[in-house]
């Protein structure tokens, strides 16, 4: 079947730059894509700053019209209330958030977020028109045994139990090893498609396989410009969730412009 799904680079900062350091980070990747004529049709760029930086990226991205996107590194389960340092999804669905990040490792391993939690989240996005960029893969321990795909398969269905088949179709998922995340020890582009495959068959299970193939699946894990297009060329893999070179909007700009330094 013809893919139809448009190839998203999302750059996760993490626990980086203020909100000063994320108007100049924005202005200079909106440059350097408007220089070499990106067109964000073709693929989407979207940044996903610390919640500090969210409403100075907004206020840029209105002022100037840019196409770049946005969203959010996490949320609350929690609508309101008495949630001390929680951040709901109507809070960011009024900075203009368009994705949030929900499960990312780093979530699960420093914060002891659990599967229900991670559910728990995917729904509150989807309450609030976010589109949830679901986090999912496997430790070394898991990979060296040769479960890495029952193991995330598991994750993708206990974040996504009781959530409605029209949600799940339009779902960002996101494979990160977490061996690969921050290491420059990058998955095999057959890694990531033997699993980025696996994902997109569960989620045919889940709502219906000609919803799944229109489903974006990403890669995460010590992307650059140098790696991307390999990892790109895999038919399962629909894009990138970056993190250290997503900080350097140069070599982001590098990223989203993959096809651009692929050799015919
Ligand atoms: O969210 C992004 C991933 O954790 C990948 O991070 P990385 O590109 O620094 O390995």
């Amino acid at each position: 079947m013809a893919t139809t799904r448009t190839p998203l680079m999302a750059g996760n900062w993490k626990m980086n730059l203020d909100h000063q350091q994320a108007i100049s980070t924005v202005q200079k990747l909106s440059w350097t894509l408007k220089d070499a004529k990106h067109d964000y049709a073709a693929v989407e760029v979207a940044v996903v700053p610390p919640f500090t930086d969210l409403r100075s990226v907004q206020t840029l991205v209105d002022a100037d019209k840019l196409e770049i996107v946005y969203g959010a590194q996490d949320l609350s389960k929690h609508e309101s209330g008495a949630y001390t340092g929680e951040i709901s999804g109507t809070m960011l669905k009024k900075l203009g958030c368009t994705y949030v990040v929900i499960g990312h490792s780093e979530r699960r391993e420093y914060h002891a977020e659990s599967d229900d939690v991670v559910n728990a989240k995917v729904r509150a996005a989807f309450a609030h028109g976010l589109t949830p960029i679901l986090c999912v893969g496997e430790g070394l321990e898991v990979r060296k045994a040769g479960n890495q795909v029952s193991h995330t398969l598991a994750q993708v269905e206990a974040a996504l139990a009781d959530v409605p088949a029209e949600q799940i179709a339009s779902i960002v998922i996101a494979y990160e090893p977490v061996w690969a995340i921050g290491t420059g020890e990058v998955a095999t582009p057959e890694d990531a498609q033997e699993v980025c495959g696996a994902i997109r068959r569960v989620l045919g299970e889940l709502c219906d396989q000609t919803v799944a193939e229109g489903i974006r699946v990403l890669y995460g894990g010590s992307v650059k410009s140098g790696n991307v297009a390999q990892i790109m060329a895999q038919p399962d893999v629909d894009g990138a969730l970056v993190g250290g070179a997503s900080l350097d909007p140069e070599e982001f700009a590098k990223i989203a412009r993959y096809q651009s330094h692929v050799v015919a």
